[in-house]
């Protein structure tokens, strides 16, 4: 069984990014450490989503890299995706898991112990973590938890933490001492003038 994946790129799909070349660069560098979860904005269309992910499975599946699906758990089977990642308003964890099956990898978001056991408790494999940092990259979060949030949860999981929100390299170092097993990040790779390069600073600060 290949390890858990560090790094984990999720897509942005919001107008004038490209997805599609950040994955690229990104799987240049991480080759099959990387694990990238297919979002889309709420508003796209079930057929949106599904092409985008059918071409993110088949650059992962190139590169021995992970495909995750996040929230659109139908997409994920369709596509033969690794798994899914689920948050507070999607299917409950219990039920993502009935949808994926017992060997699919599931995410679910967590951002305090009690939480964080429960879900896996249900059936979650790794716990998206956050927010850990301020982020501009989506609205209506809490407050960022911090590193001393991080740390609680990692503490209480017993399951890989990816830690989320506001994550650049510079703050890897304080991530993993306060237990992440890794980072998910969105702008500081699609908004990165040269992904590769930023891909790479990731990726020496996760090794
Ligand atoms: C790795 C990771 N962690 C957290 C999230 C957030 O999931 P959720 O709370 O369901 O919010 P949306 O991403 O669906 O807007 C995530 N996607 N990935
Ligand atoms: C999709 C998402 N979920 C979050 C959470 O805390 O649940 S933060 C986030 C966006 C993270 O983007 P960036 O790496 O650009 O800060
Ligand atoms: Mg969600």
């Amino acid at each position: 069984m290949r390890p858990f994946p560090r790094l984990h790129l999720i897509t942005d799909t919001r107008p004038g990014r490209d997805p599609l070349a950040v994955v690229a660069a990104a799987l240049a560098v991480a080759g099959a450490g990387l694990a990238v979860q297919v979002r889309v904005e709420d508003e796209a269309t079930d057929r949106d989503a599904y092409d985008l992910a059918t071409r993110v499975r088949a650059f992962c599946a190139e590169a021995g890299a992970t495909c995750l699906v996040n929230d659109r758990l139908h997409i994920a089977l369709a596509v033969g995706a690794d798994g899914g990642h689920v948050g507070a308003l999607d299917l409950p964890v219990e039920a993502a898991r009935r949808v994926l099956g017992p060997r699919a990898i599931l995410g679910a978001t967590a951002r305090e112990p009690a939480s964080a056991k429960a879900a896996v408790d249900a059936g979650a494999t790794y716990l998206g973590v956050g927010p850990a940092y301020a982020t501009t990259t989506k609205d209506g979060l809490p407050p960022p938890i911090g590193i001393e949030g991080v740390a609680a949860v990692a503490g209480a999981a017993g399951v890989p933490v990816i830690a989320i929100a506001g994550v650049t390299a510079e703050r890897i170092p304080d991530l993993r001492a306060a237990g992440a097993h890794g980072v998910a990040v969105i702008g500081a790779l699609s908004g990165a003038p040269d992904p590769v390069e930023a891909t790479r600073k990731l990726w020496d600060a996760l090794r």
